[in-house]
Parts: structure tokens; sequence; C-alpha cells
């Protein structure tokens, strides 16, 4: 038996739609693997009524082929699946390390994010790895055509959840196939800004590199209270607003990590004052998963 733990991450984070990605401290999926003749898979925890364990349809049962390592998968959901914190891409990740481990596979955190992207495409529709990426390397990572390029940032956040869904797949459908080229410049300029912010570890610069006018108005109009929300938690101190991957949950830059109780705060009544239950997690962009129980 061997026990990973496989971090949330928060995707896009505005300008970088399909191409940025952070790993959060918190919440976690716990995935337990052993080996066995053929792939069976259990899941509890947040969620776990609305996820399959048929390894056909759940992502651990894609890695477990792409690698072909059989296997009982025990997965433990701490991240709420249609949460916009990759949810299904944290089990990806974690089963990749774990049964990489397990059948010593040898392969590099790298070499991993195209065999936990398999995952993504059973529930999304594309192997996009802009969850499983961060989720396997940890900080904040950009992923194109050409690889992956991974800085360990660190910055305070707060992720504000509303007990609302929004599946990825839906979320993609109202992505726009075209852009202004006005509004991709900006974009283009927002995405660098963001990236220097997080070599530099700079809350002013990664919250005003997340603004964008292609995809997050699209996205966020799927989510009931955003805008009051995102206000709220600008007033209270956040450097920076956007939608959480593809929602429903909100992402918040915060300069220090004191300044977080705020700014949870307001974002939970501001929920609350439109009538939507949500719950914080007052955390920041951290490490990616991580090994913690030896084979027995
Ligand atoms: N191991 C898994 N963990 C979470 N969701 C999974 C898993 N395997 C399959 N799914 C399916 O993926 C969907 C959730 O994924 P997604 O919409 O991408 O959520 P999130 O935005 O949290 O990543 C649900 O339909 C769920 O049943
Ligand atoms: N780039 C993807 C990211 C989806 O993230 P999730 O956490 O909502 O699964 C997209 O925006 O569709």
């Amino acid at each position: 038996m061997l026990t990973v733990r496989a971090p949330a991450t928060s995707a896009n984070l505005g300008s970088g739609f399909d191409v940025f990605g952070v790993a959060l401290g918190a919440p976690a999926d716990i995935v337990r693997v052993s080996r066995a003749t053929e792939t069976t898979i259990t899941v509890t925890g947040t969620g776990s009524e609305y996820i399959p364990e048929d390894p056909a349809k759940n992502t651990v049962g894609a890695v477990a082929e792409a690698l072909d390592a059989p296997a009982h998968i025990e997965i433990d959901k701490g991240v709420r699946p249609s949460s916009g914190l990759g949810s299904s891409a944290a089990s990806a990740a974690g089963a990749a390390v774990a049964l990489n481990e397990l059948y010593d596979r040898g392969l590099s955190r790298k070499e991993l994010v195209p065999i936990a992207a398999e995952g993504e495409a059973i529930v999304s529709g594309t192997a996009h790895a802009d969850n499983v990426a961060p989720s396997l390397l940890g900080g904040f990572v950009i992923v194109t055509d050409d690889g992956i390029t991974q800085v360990d940032a660190s910055l305070p956040v707060v992720v504000c959840l509303p007990e609302t869904t929004v599946s990825t797949r839906d979320a993609r459908g109202v992505v726009p196939e075209q852009a202004r080229l006005g509004d991709v410049v900006d974009t283009v300029g927002h995405a660098a800004t963001l990236t220097v912010g997080m070599t530099r570890n700079d809350p002013e610069l990664v919250g005003r590199g997340m603004a964008d006018e292609i995809v997050t108005p699209e996205r966020s109009a799927l989510i009931d209270g955003y805008d009051t929300v995102r206000e709220a938690a600008l007033e209270s101190g956040a450097t920076g607003v956007t939608v959480s991957g593809a929602g429903p949950a909100i992402l918040a830059i915060c300069r220090t990590e004191s300044d977080r109780g705020a700014v949870a705060g307001a974002m939970l009544d501001a929920f609350d004052d439109a009538g939507i239950e949500s719950r914080a997690y007052q955390t920041a962009i951290g490490e990616g998963t991580h090994v913690y129980g030896d084979r027995s």
C-alpha cells in the first residue's frame, strides 16, 4: 500500500486560459494504491456520491491503464467534484505519482503530466494539463504544446467555493471561439505581468495580471453572485480576483497571510447575501503531490 496527498489546483488565473495553473495548499485528495491483477476503485469523502467507481469513467482508471499498473485505488476526496479546483485532476495526479512508485516505473513528475492528463480527457473532453501539472509539480505552472515551465511561487490566497456546481465540460461550451485583437493584446500583457509577478512572489503584479476580457466574462456569468463576491474581496484587500478553473470557485490573491481572514469573510458574506452557502479556504500557492506512505 502506498499513500499520497494530491493538492487541489486553480487553473487559468484569468489571463492564462488552458495555460496557467497553481497548486493550492488545501484542499487535497488522499490516494492509496495497492497492487492487483485488475484495477478497482473506491471513492469516499466530499462529493463521492457523484464520482463513478468504474475505471473506464474515473480519471484514475485512465492513469492506471496508461502506466500499465493495475491496482486497487482508494480515493478519499478532499476536493469536491465540479468545483473549479481541479477535483478530477487531483485524483489523477495522485494516482500517477502513487502508481509510478508502486510499480517502479521511474518516470519524472514532468513525464507523468501527459499520463495524468489522460484522465482529464475522460471528464472534460480534452486532455488539458493545466490542473494535473501543478498538482504534480507544485507552485505556478505554464503549460503549452512546447512543454511545461514551473516556478516555485508562494503567495497567500483565498478560494471561496459556493454550494453550486459547474461542470468543466459545460463551461468549456461558453468559451468564445474568436476574440478581438485588442482583447488579445490586453490579455498577452496581463499574462506577462502575472508571470513576472509569480517569479517575484509579487501579489500586486499577480493580481493585476489576472485581468481577462475574453473567457472570464462568459465563465463568470455561470456563477450566481460572482460580481458582488469579487467586489467584496477587492474592497477587503485582495489584489486580484477571478474564476478558479471553470468555476464556481473564486480565487482571490492576498498581499499577506493576515489579509486572508478579512478577504475570506467578505466573500462568504457576499455569497450569503445572494442566498448561496459557501466555504472559504485560506491557503497559499503550495507544493505538489506528496508521497507519505511507504509500500507495505
Ligand atoms: N477521481 C475523480 N475525482 C473527481 N471527479 C471525477 C473523478 N473521476 C471522474 N470524475 C468526474 O469528473 C467530473 C468533475 O470534474 P470537473 O468537472 O473537471 O471538476 P473540477 O472542476 O473540480 O475539476 C464529475 O463528473 C466526476 O464524476
Ligand atoms: N483550463 C480548464 C481548467 C478547468 O479547471 P477545473 O478545475 O474547473 O476542472 C478550463 O478552464 O476549462
